[in-house]
């Protein structure tokens, strides 16, 4: 059986681990969640009994099931029976590939479309539709009883019209975008009942992380399959309500008793209250935005650590890079922290590719990680994206486990595209890989090169498979896309074969990002901008108090030692107005430091 070492794992954790039957966990930020579960996913893979068992675990990312398989393999745990991935992937892989046979408008073939050309699609109707129609007001999800619109009632009637025009365009062209996956999933596992009994036999355990999350439909998916396994297939969900900052899109914390009843499952409830990430003023911090009760504790190694905590609602959108020019050489200059754990942080419907570009040419000896600093689409989907993360990374012992991961991801993509792999292995495929180069500079040009250097080498002509050749254009027509839009934004460098590999690159530099891209994620520095009421929260929110708590919540609870709050002044919002400080923030009272 899997063992580890005693100081790896809190009593509360090893209790929640080792805790027979399912399991319902709720822990607090820095609590030790993600390793709570890769823990329990390892020591749940050595108790099984049968090779055709499997144990399927649901992140809330694809950079988190990378992150803790490879984990499990650095502790020695074979991870061959392991499943781990979105749900997205999940019912890809699990429900409507297997049975798309069975569905009318998925027997035919399908492809998936990513966010990007969700998103294209959106904004090319908003402006046929017209009405004043924006893309963030096409945002929609599916539930187990139909669809629902995320916009103000009055606009709600021209978005139904926009997206059943949408659906009918993306079902004439068989395609498929991330919502309906779901969507279909849920009918086919509605419809068709022997696919859960069957699902249901084979996992042994079902575990979901980030439950917070995660939405009716998705819970009613995961519920049938379990309950079909009547009472065999254990459960162990992990999250924190607190953290739910996906309401807007059907997002929500489910309660035990409610899982329970969908899935037929009896949970035993639990908790994580020490957080080992932050100090004890930063915990204290962000308790101002705890909506539950449970008290937290700081843990571990920054517990005394003297946070510098600032709130600015005073300088201006102008000066807004200046300043956080000046907090970041405050961190890393002053308070030697360094870079790659420095994180910017805000809302997502600023322009934040615009901050990254701006502090890149404000902060030239530093480097940073960010939206507009990537010239391809991230669509997990694509083969041509599956081969370029492996072509775009170096052949090191480090990145070993990874690449040989993603070398099976490719095979398993090339025998859907109705190759012969047989003599394929992923050693082979590394070996192919790492010996096709190109000197091209140019790296939408290089990878094309590398790509049939590529498919010479393992011997494979890649215009006979139909899905290939339909992901290629994709790809290539996606990259150009992207690049011809961020070099008009002024990201004049992005076409370099340099820049490509830096999206594979290890993290060393700062990271901008979104709120929502920073979940899970933890800084020893964090910089949070654009904490605005209408933007945190959004104004398309129906509860802003709690809206607000839960982003502010997740953003504080980033930081391990330092944490800065801004509501720059001035940032216009329509013809008149201006933007104001988030309100509770404003309201919360606190002994806030000025940073020198
Ligand atoms: N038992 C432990 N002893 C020491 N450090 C721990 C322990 N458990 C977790 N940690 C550390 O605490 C930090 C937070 O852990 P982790 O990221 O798993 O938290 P989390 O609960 O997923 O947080 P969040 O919900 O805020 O994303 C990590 O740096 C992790 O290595």
């Amino acid at each position: 059986m899997f063992v580890w070492n005693a100081d790896d794992l809190n009593a509360d954790q090893v209790k929640a681990i080792e805790q027979p039957g399912s399991v319902f966990l709720t822990a607090c930020p820095g609590s030790g969640k993600t390793r709570t579960l890769t823990y329990k996913i390892a020591r749940e893979l050595s108790l099984l009994t049968s090779d055709k068992q499997r144990i399927v675990a649901i992140t809330y990312t694809h950079r988190a099931a990378d992150e803790i398989q490879e984990r499990i393999e650095q502790l020695g745990v074979d991870t061959s029976q392991l499943w781990i991935g979105t749900i997205h992937s999940f019912c890809l892989e699990w429900i409507l590939r297997p049975y798309a046979i069975y569905h009318p408008e998925l027997k035919n073939g399908f492809r998936v479309i990513n966010a990007h050309d969700t998103e294209r699609a959106h904004e090319l109707l908003c402006s046929e539709h017209g009405g004043g129609l924006r893309t963030f007001d096409c945002g929609h999800y599916f539930t187990s009883a139909g669809h629902v619109i995320a916009c103000p009632d009055w606009k709600r009637a021209k978005v139904e019209a926009l997206l059943q025009q949408y659906w009918a365009e993306l079902r004439a062209n068989r395609q498929v975008d991330f919502e309906m996956i779901l969507d279909y999933a849920y009918q086919l596992v509605r419809d068709i009942p022997s696919i859960s009994v069957l699902l249901g036999s084979i996992f042994a355990t079902v575990l979901v992380d980030e439950y917070q999350d995660t939405k009716e439909i998705q819970y009613a998916i995961l519920g049938a399959i379990l309950k079909a396994s009547g009472g065999k297939a254990k459960a162990f969900i992990v999250g924190d309500p607190n953290q739910a900052i996906y309401g807007s899109l059907g997002g929500y914390a489910i309660t035990p008793a409610a899982f329970s009843a969908l899935s037929g499952v009896s949970f035993t409830e639990m908790d994580l209250t020490v957080n080992y990430r932050s100090s004890d003023r930063i915990v204290t911090y962000f308790e101002n935005f705890n909506q539950l009760t449970s008290k937290i504790s700081a843990g571990g190694k920054y517990k005394s650590f003297a946070s510098a905590i600032s709130y600015d609602s005073s300088t201006n959108r102008t000066a807004l890079v200046d300043e956080v020019v000046r907090l970041i050489r405050y961190n890393v200059e002053s308070m030697g922290i360094v870079p790659r754990e420095v994180c910017i942080v805000g809302p997502q419907w600023l322009p934040l590719a615009g901050m990254t570009r701006q502090l890149v040419a404000a902060l030239p000896d530093y480097s940073f990680s960010g939206p507009g600093m990537v010239p391809f689409a991230r669509d997990i989907d694509n083969f041509w994206y599956k081969l370029s993360r492996i072509i775009l990374t170096e052949a090191s012992p480090q990145l070993y486990i990874r690449r040989s991961r993603w070398a099976g991801e490719v095979i398993a993509a090339l025998d859907l595209a109705g190759i012969n792999t047989a003599s394929i292995t992923r050693k082979s495929l590394l070996r192919a890989s790492n010996t096709t180069t190109s000197a091209e500079t140019d790296g939408l040009k290089y990878l094309l090169e590398c790509f049939d250097a590529f498919f010479d080498a393992l011997g494979i002509d890649r215009t006979s498979s139909p899905m290939l050749v339909e992901h290629y254009e994709a790809f290539v027509e996606g990259s150009q896309r992207r690049i011809e839009r961020l070099i008009a934004d002024g990201a004049t460098a992005i076409a370099e074969v340099a820049m490509f590999r830096k999206v594979f690159d290890e993290k060393t530099g700062i990271t901008v990002s979104t709120i929502h891209g920073v979940k899970g994620a933890e800084f020893e520095a964090v910089i949070a901008f654009g904490l605005l009421e209408g933007m945190v929260p959004h104004f398309n929110e129906d509860d802003k108090i709690a809206a607000a708590n839960k982003l502010l919540y997740v953003i504080c609870s980033r930081a391990k030692k330092n944490l800065h709050l801004i509501s720059e002044v001035g940032r216009r919002r329509g013809q008149n107005n201006v933007y104001q400080p988030t309100d509770i923030l404003l309201a919360c009272t606190f002994g806030y430091d000025q940073i020198p």
